[in-house]
């Protein structure tokens, strides 16, 4: 899939994923060592697609299955015989005793959580951890266990449950561990998968951003040839770092089509324009389309018919700017890892559409674009060392993401110009006072929600019957999980109290403690 977009030069590290929910995680820890992976489902990763690939290395991720089951998933054979490295990570490691004649067995003794190990033997995949009998802090999810080693094998440590926690043929440089090195709550994990990448498969990680850019601006160039290009801009981070690689990549080529929408943060399309017009140069059209998107959403108070309603005007106007500016062959797209990662399913089952993302994946089948999408290889934070390396200043890329919808998601209810403007100025407060109180980057994602709700209140004797605001903010690594930001009482209190005294239509303010899951981010 990328062989075309990564330089065959860097050295590669495949990850073979048998389902497991934190199978990414193992790629972010891989590529924070320098060390370029990409991850793919095993019914994928056959011989053929493994030469094509030409790893250096193999890691083999957990599962919500169990090799004693029938058909459970195994690795391609051959991932045993190319001389590679290979590590298991719990199922990996279940599935490579399996397949090189060990057993494994349903275990009374589960294992969730942490746990701790004891190192038994001296291994490279340990280095700089401890003598033997060092016991480790690890995080355990099994129910299932190694109960035979296959031939070549030695157990090098052990937990209370597991007493195949982690396991070797150094010879032939298999290694398996029953725990889960890429997860935080291993808090020495990174560095064993760095024994792994480095020590033992000599690794020397060789991917950085700034080697990334060149690549990705010689791709661009090569697929987009002389041809037009626009690009949708929303001045958040991942179209605004497209926006830049591509202004690099093809100069004037290139046209950013900024669609204001009239539910984007106070004086948003005035930084987006300024930026792009006159630091970069790049031609940018300003589509000033309030009137049409506040018509269209009128009376509309169901989550998914507006965000319906948003992505089919999206298209039209961009469909309507393209044709304005000459046409284009292609549409530029910030896709990103996780999204490529998760619109492969698993199993190719079907999942439930918790909520229709505004995306312009309808776009090129209508436009008749091809399209361009040079982060689909990255992850959110390595987005931001893109940008960083292509000079975009920090408000750009330090920035909290802002969904297509706008504030339109966060008006619960039918959407109306004056409670956008009420909850705009609300927002302004909120956000101002998290930057004084230099909170700002601590925080992964904080906006406010205008509730549907009015309640009585009280100001200078007067009886007042307004809204409430709801105030939100989490930390996060990729938004797939969050959490909410435990903010001091006196901040919430200095928040509120501006916020009412300064927001006509606010008179209460609240404070969101929901994590996702259960929650999810946006309101609606
Ligand atoms: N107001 C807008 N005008 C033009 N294009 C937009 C607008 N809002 C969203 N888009 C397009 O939809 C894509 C997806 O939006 P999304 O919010 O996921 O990304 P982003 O805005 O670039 O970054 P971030 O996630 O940090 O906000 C954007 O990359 C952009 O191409
Ligand atoms: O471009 C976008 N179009 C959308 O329709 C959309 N809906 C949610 N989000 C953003 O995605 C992250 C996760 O949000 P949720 O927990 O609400 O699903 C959060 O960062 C949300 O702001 C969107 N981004
Ligand atoms: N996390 C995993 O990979 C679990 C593997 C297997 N399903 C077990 O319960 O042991
Ligand atoms: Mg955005």
């Amino acid at each position: 899939m990328t062989d075309d977009i990564i330089d065959q030069n860097h050295q590669k590290l495949l990850i073979i994923d048998f389902g497991s929910q934190v199978t990414q995680l193992i790629a972010r820890r891989v590529r924070e060592s320098g060390v370029y992976c990409e991850v793919h489902p095993y019914n994928r990763a056959d011989a053929a697609f493994i030469d094509d690939f030409d790893p250096k290395a193999i890691i083999l991720s957990g599962s919500p299955h169990s090799t004693h089951w029938d058909n459970s998933p195994r690795a391609d054979d051959s991932v045993f015989t190319r001389g590679l490295p290979v590590l298991g990570i719990c199922y990996g490691e279940q599935t490579m005793c399996a397949q090189l004649g060990g057993a494994v067995e349903a275990s009374d003794d589960r294992e969730f959580g942490r746990a701790d190990i004891t190192l038994i033997e001296d291994s490279p995949l340990f280095e700089g951890f401890g003598p033997v009998g060092h016991e480790e802090r690890v995080w355990m999810s099994h129910g299932d266990r190694v109960s035979a080693l296959p031939p070549g094998f030695k157990v090098i440590a052990k937990s209370g449950h597991a007493p195949f926690a982690a396991i070797a043929d150094e010879d032939r440089r298999f290694y398996g561990v029953q725990f889960h090195p890429e997860v935080v709550h291993t808090p020495r994990g990174a560095a064993l998968l760095r024994n792994f990448t480095h020590t033992i498969a000599g690794l020397t990680g060789d991917w950085s951003m700034k080697s990334f850019k060149d690549e990705a601006i010689a791709k661009v160039r090569a697929q987009v040839g002389d041809k037009k290009v626009i690009c949708g801009l929303s001045g958040g981070v991942d179209s605004s770092v497209v926006a830049v690689l591509l202004h690099e990549a093809i100069g004037d080529q290139l046209t950013c089509v900024f669609v204001d929408t009239g539910l984007m943060r106070q004086g948003e399309a005035d930084e987006v324009v300024t930026l792009f017009r006159e630091h970069y140069n790049i031609p940018l059209v300003h589509a000033d389309e309030e009137k049409l998107f506040l018509e269209a959403l009128d009376g509309i108070d169901d989550p998914e018919k507006k965000r319906k309603t948003i992505g089919k005007l999206f298209i039209d106007v961009f469909e309507a700017r393209a044709k304005e500016a000459g046409g284009a062959d292609f549409l530029a797209q910030g896709t990103l890892y996780p999204d490529v990662i998760e619109s492969v399913s698993f199993d190719g089952g079907p999942s439930v559409t918790i909520k229709s993302h505004h995306n312009v994946g309808g776009l090129p089948e209508r436009m008749n674009m091809q399209l361009v999408e040079p982060l689909r290889e990255l992850f959110k934070d390595e987005v931001r060392a893109l940008g960083r390396e292509l000079g975009l200043p920090e408000a750009f890329v330090g920035r909290h993401p802002f969904p297509g919808p706008g504030l339109a998601i966060r008006i619960p209810g039918a959407v109306t110009k004056e409670k956008a403007d009420i909850l705009r100025k609300a927002d302004a407060i909120y956000i101002d006072e998290i930057r004084k109180a230099g909170l700002y980057d601590k925080i992964w994602q904080a906006f406010s929600v205008l509730l549907p709700v009015r309640t009585v209140g009280v100001m200078g004797d007067e009886r007042t019957y307004d809204h409430v605001l709801a105030l939100r903010a989490v930390t996060s690594v990729d938004g797939m999980t969050a959490d909410y930001y435990p903010f001091e009482h006196d901040f919430l209190g200095r928040v509120a109290t501006r916020i009412i005294n300064e927001c006509r239509g606010v008179n209460r303010v609240v404070y969101d403690v929901t994590s996702k899951p259960p929650g999810t981010i946006e309101w609606e």
